[in-house]
């Protein structure tokens, strides 16, 4: 099969969708890979690292993607990505539609065969091409919000571990899945007083057990959440409902409620954001201040830390992407009941429940797809 893993376009990002190791891979399986010039220098990958993986490395973007049968990519198609696509493509990258609806619109329109990591499942439950980054993302919240609490970035002016004699700083961590457990965990160890909230009971009962009450768990209801906004001094958002778009959990009316300065981070923007208030930005201008309140909510967070988070991907990656190119992407999906799932759109439908029914669409069942 003929692969082409583009260089990525969206600010600041600077992960690559495949790194040499994964190209010999496929290159020793007689698939041929193009990667686009320069296409892993953020991720600290030069293009001789490729070429002696035995890919090709292109200069020509035009060449590139029209050569292509499979896409892999990192980051949402942005317009001018979308406009190459065509319907005998296959695209596999992150998507993330529900917050999309131009997006979805230009993908239905391309024909193209759209696969995404984050509605991939696994036999335990979770998202496995998801989980890295959720991991990077959730680590990350911790110190981007921790920044924004400082004066200069129109923050409260509080140190979240405290000094002795001088209480630490609050965060609430909304939705305990990877991304809140992974950042309840940075906060815990900068010494910062934590409490996650979640509406799974089940959740809640892990992490109790697994923090023995260093960490407070609270089932999330509207008072629990006006009382973490009251009292916290950071809350982070890392909700989600797989597929769909966030719920708004914290108002704007509840803004007037926080302490002045405080910190919002939505992790959960690139599926739409969990506050009110929330609006994707970049790592260029990552806050913006509403009502005395300094939102973060950059949707790439794992773009800033390239090196780890490309090699985590990847990991996650790969085997999805060897059995794309061995099998084609039909014979792969209906291998796998959750590679099936990934299946978001395809010859102008939508094929992901959650997608339609955030635009009003109709969706076909990704089984049907496959048949
Ligand atoms: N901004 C960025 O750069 C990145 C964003 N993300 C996003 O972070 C979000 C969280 O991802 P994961 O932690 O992997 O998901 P996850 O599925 O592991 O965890 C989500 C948690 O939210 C809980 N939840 C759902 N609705 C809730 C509600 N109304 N109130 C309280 N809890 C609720 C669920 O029970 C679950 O425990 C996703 O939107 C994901 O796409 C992930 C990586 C990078
Ligand atoms: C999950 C996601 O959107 C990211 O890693 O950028
Ligand atoms: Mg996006």
């Amino acid at each position: 099969m003929k692969i082409a893993v583009p260089k990525e376009i969206k600010n600041h990002e600077y992960r690559v969708a495949l790194t040499p190791t994964g190209a010999r891979e496929l290159v020793g399986r007689g698939h041929s890979v193009s990667v686009q010039a320069a296409a892993g220098e953020g991720a600290g990958f030069s293009d001789s690292d490729y070429e002696a993986a035995g890919a090709k490395v292109e200069a020509n973007v035009d060449a590139l993607w029209q050569s292509a049968e499979l896409i892999l990519k990192v980051k949402e198609p942005q317009a001018e990505e979308v406009a190459r696509l065509t319907a005998s493509q296959t695209l596999f990258t992150y998507l993330h539609l529900a917050a999309e609806e131009t997006l979805t619109q230009g993908l239905m329109a391309s024909g193209a065969t759209c696969i995404a990591y984050e509605t991939i499942t696994d036999a335990k439950g979770g998202l496995p091409l998801l989980a890295p980054m959720s991991t990077v993302a959730g680590r990350m919240a911790v110190q981007a919000g921790a920044h924004s609490l400082e004066k200069a970035q129109g923050g409260s002016g509080v140190l979240l571990p405290g000094v002795p004699g001088v209480a630490p700083g609050k965060v609430t961590v909304i939705g305990g899945g990877v991304v809140g457990e992974n950042a309840a965990r940075m906060a815990l160890g900068l010494g910062a007083e934590v409490t996650i909230l979640d509406k799974s009971i089940a959740r809640l009962e892990v992490l109790d057990d697994r923090y023995q009450g260093r960490i407070k768990t609270v089932y999330s209801t509207a008072d629990a959440l006006d009382q973490a906004a009251k009292e916290s001094d950071m809350i982070i958002g890392a909700v989600l409902i797989p597929g769909a778009a966030a719920p708004k959990l914290i108002t704007r009316a509840m803004l007037a409620d926080m302490k002045p300065g405080s910190v919002l981070v939505d992790v959960a923007i690139d599926q739409g954001g969990c506050f009110e208030t929330s609006k994707p930005t970049t790592h260029a201008e990552p806050t913006y201040i509403v009502d005395g309140i300094v939102h973060y909510c950059v949707a790439n967070m794992p773009g800033a830390v390239a090196r780890t988070s490309t090699l985590g991907l990847t990991n996650a990656t790969l085997p999805f992407v060897l059995a794309l190119a061995d099998k084609g992407w039909q014979q792969a999906l209906k291998d796998d009941p959750h590679f099936l799932p990934g299946l978001n759109v395809h010859n102008g439908q939508v094929t992901y429940q959650a997608v339609a029914d955030a635009f009003g669409l109709k969706s076909i069942d990704p089984a049907n797809a496959v048949a």
